[in-house]
């Protein structure tokens, strides 16, 4: 079933700020990543699927409603985990938890017994009775968490789940994401703007840019191969690629990596014979695959309708990221 489908969705802000034009996208189940630059219109489209906000024009449904029309239903089904601190500090991670559950319509003690399970889940159950006010940032975006999936949801809304945290606290808080998604079996839509942490652990991509749809894709379908091959030794990389170079090869450094077209099956020999003729310790040679984010950063914008041929949509510039998305 699809989660979230969207047709020519549009919101203005007081007719002076458009978040979100003319947007068309579905969403289907799995961990999704919703991917653009701060002000891009992610929390403006997540606003829109859990009925807070109505847009300006064009639809959407999410698991089947129209959260303009079913919005109670659409919240008991899903679950969010806003952007930015929410949290109240003189209750504790169980009092708060529970209150959101009973907020669902969970009879008190189904309520407390999930509340204890989910904070169990994200590693908070320790420490479950301490005051939310003495948490660390780690710890405050793990209750919000609990409190979006107290209530057993369909579908997830995480928007930028892991603002704020260090390095350490991000894996931590997307290797949950990840068994949210896979052990349990809950579709979640994890709104970012940084790609490459988002594009580990997400199924398909959907980039917004300016409001408007910059693609849409299983991550699979991102990554393809290509025309390249990337070689890893050990030591002795300058004088692999001269001699590469020797051999009529059109060698291109890439930090440790060598890469080098794959022109036939006799490259794969020139390669083979000179890391032999050198003696160096070969640690890799496969054909490279695009990063998703060297894809967004040469690929034009396609617009999700044909562009009127007097607004042409602005390309990508060259060889740079998109300002934002990182
Ligand atoms: N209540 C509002 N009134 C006026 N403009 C708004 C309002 N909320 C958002 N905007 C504007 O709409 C645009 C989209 O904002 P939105 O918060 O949806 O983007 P975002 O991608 O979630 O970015 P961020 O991660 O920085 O919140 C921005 O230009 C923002 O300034």
């Amino acid at each position: 079933m699809t989660l979230i489908a969207t047709q020519s969705l549009t919101k203005t802000y007081g007719n002076q700020v458009t978040a979100l034009s003319d947007l068309t996208v579905t969403v289907e189940p799995g961990i999704v990543g919703l991917v653009g630059a701060n002000g891009a219109g992610k929390s403006t489209f997540i606003k829109i699927m859990l009925g807070l906000l109505g847009p300006t024009s064009g639809q959407a449904r999410v698991l089947g409603l129209d959260p303009t029309v079913d919005g109670h239903e659409v919240r008991t089904r899903v679950g969010y985990m806003p952007e930015h601190d929410c949290l109240p500090p003189d209750l504790s991670a169980a009092e708060f938890v529970t209150h959101m559950g009973r907020m669902s319509g969970l009879p008190r003690t189904i309520a407390r017994e999930r509340a204890s399970e989910t904070l169990r889940h994200v590693g908070l159950y320790e420490e479950r009775y301490r005051q939310i006010g003495g948490y660390s940032t780690g710890m405050k975006q793990r209750v919000k968490l609990a409190q979006a999936l107290v209530h057993d949801p369909d579908l997830l809304l995480l928007d930028e789940p892991t603002n704020g945290l260090d390095p350490a606290g991000r894996d931590a808080m997307l290797a949950l994401i990840e068994r949210i998604g896979t052990e349990f079996g809950i579709s979640v839509l994890v709104c970012s703007h940084l790609l490459g942490e988002v594009e580990r652990i997400c199924d398909a991509l959907v980039a917004i840019e300016g409001g408007r749809l910059l693609r849409s894709a299983q991550l699979s379908d991102m990554t393809t191969v290509t025309e390249v091959l990337s070689i890893e030794v050990s030591e002795g990389t300058e004088e692999l690629a001269a001699r590469l170079t020797e051999a009529g090869l059109s060698v291109r450094a890439d930090g440790q990596l060598l890469l080098v077209p794959l022109l036939d099956d006799a490259t794969y020999d020139l390669i083979l014979t000179a890391v032999a003729e050198l003696d160096l310790p070969l640690h890799r040679l496969d054909q490279r695959r695009h990063r998703v984010a060297e894809l967004f950063a040469t690929e034009p914008t396609q617009p999700a309708e044909p562009a009127e041929p007097s607004q042409p949509a602005e390309p990508a510039a060259a060889g740079t990221t998109r300002e934002g998305l990182q």
